[in-house]
């Protein structure tokens, strides 16, 4: 119908998803529907970003609920398999060895991921800002440096789904416009956990809150801001905290 928009059909799409650890509740009933933009999922130690984002790579099943991938439910490990060559994941911790170079990294990444026709590494490693420096080896990297490697294996493959855990740490600065640039000349759509309300400001089409396990917000930055209260240095920060029920 003229004038009317259809949303682009989710790429994901979780229902009543659950998870617990030694019968302790740490996601609670999620719904959630991803679609190709950039979702900042904020929230406090401990509220489930990382368990939420294992659930999300398929790297871990939900004990309740399902995962839909492109409208198909994810209940054989056929199909996850297949699933997850259209989704790349760089988790919070992560280490290459050190006598590898940002070259033999990327290389190494689209073997493991078993991309058959992969960018080449000068291209992944140019997109995050490591052009020129293929042949340098890990030991010689710094922490932020080590950092947009990790970033640079997740973007080879063309995924349609890229899962970042905390991916802006060790970013200085001029380093997170990078990256922000970087977010925004990809083709997938884009979940990356974060501490910062900052990060939201700078690179979320849509932000998420956990609490407790809990989506406690889901909207746009300006819905966010327009929950400011008292405490915080911002308005997104405000209206976070305000979420959260942060009282200092
Ligand atoms: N493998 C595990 N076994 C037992 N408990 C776990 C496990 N992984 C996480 N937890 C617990 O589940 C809760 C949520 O952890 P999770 O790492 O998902 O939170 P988070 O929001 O990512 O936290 P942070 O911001 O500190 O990284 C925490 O209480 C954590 O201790």
């Amino acid at each position: 119908m003229a004038g009317v928009s259809v949303p682009e059909a989710p790429v994901m799409r979780l229902r009543g998803v659950s998870k617990s650890y030694a019968g302790r509740p740490v996601l609670s009933g999620l719904d959630l529907d991803i679609r190709p933009e950039v979702t900042v999922l904020l929230g406090p130690n401990g509220a489930g970003k990382s368990t939420l984002l294992d659930l999300l790579s398929l790297v871990a099943p939900p004990q309740a609920g399902m995962i839909e991938w492109h409208g198909e439910e994810m209940r054989r490990t056929r199909q996850v398999k297949r699933a997850m060559r259209g989704i790349s994941y760089l988790p919070q911790h992560f280490s290459f060895p050190s006598s590898y170079t940002a070259a033999d990294v990327v290389d190494y990444a689209a073997w493991l991921r078993k991309v058959r026709a992969p960018r080449r590494a000068g291209e992944v490693l140019a997109m995050v800002g490591l052009e020129g420096e293929a042949r340098k080896k890990v030991r010689t990297m710094s922490g932020g440096m080590r950092q947009r490697l990790g970033i640079a294996t997740c973007l080879i493959g063309d995924p349609e789904l890229i899962v970042l855990d905390e991916p802006t740490v060790g970013l200085d600065p001029a380093q997170r416009i990078q990256f922000r640039r970087v977010l925004s000349s990809v083709d997938a759509a884009v979940l990356l956990s974060t501490h910062l309300v900052e990060d939201a400001v700078v690179l979320a089409d849509r932000v998420l809150v956990l609490h407790e396990g809990r989506f406690v917000f889901d909207g746009s930055l300006p819905e966010l801001e327009a929950l400011a209260g008292p405490v915080g240095d911002s308005p997104a920060e405000r209206g976070y905290m305000s979420l959260i029920g942060a009282t200092r």
